[in-house]
């Protein structure tokens, strides 16, 4: 377990259930969970939650998170627009395994209208085990870094 243990989750309308079935899986694998909603089915916009979950990521509040929309795209959208962040959307777990590894993504976005429950299980193990291996990604992790300023 790193040495920061705080993940943030957080999601809209569409991925609720999803969300609660993560926080419960990956709290069960000791991490500190930061869900921070919605938990009402009321129709929200994405790009609050993404921002909100982005923010706790980016000041270091959080070493990580978890998002989800309907797609995962909008999501991710807005949380990278956000300073810092490198969030993927992952449909599958080789990828989850890569944004880690290759592109040191501190965030991970799913589709609950695209994957079922335990592939989205799967693709967050697959993201939480992953360490970034550094040497030429890193170089290419500086010029995203690069594109922000
Ligand atoms: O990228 C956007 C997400 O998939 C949203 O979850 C989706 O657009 C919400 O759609 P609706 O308002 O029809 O539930």
């Amino acid at each position: 377990m790193p040495a920061s243990n705080r993940i943030v989750l957080s999601s809209d309308h569409a991925a609720i259930q999803l969300r609660q079935a993560i926080a419960a899986h990956v709290a069960a694998q000791g991490w500190v969970v930061v869900d921070i909603g919605p938990t009402t089915p009321q129709s929200t916009d994405y790009p609050r939650h993404g921002e909100a979950a982005a923010r706790l990521v980016a000041s270091g509040d959080c070493r990580l998170g978890v998002i989800l929309c309907g797609t995962g795209q909008g999501i991710m959208m807005a949380a990278n627009k956000v300073k810092g962040i490198r969030c993927g959307v992952c449909a599958d777990t080789f990828s989850a395994r890569m944004i880690r590894q290759h592109n040191d993504a501190n965030m991970l976005s799913i589709g609950a209208r695209v994957v079922g429950e335990g592939l989205a299980l799967d693709i967050v193990d697959a993201f939480l085990a992953a360490e970034f291996e550094g040497g030429r990604h890193a170089t290419r992790v500086e010029m995203i870094a690069a594109l922000e300023e």
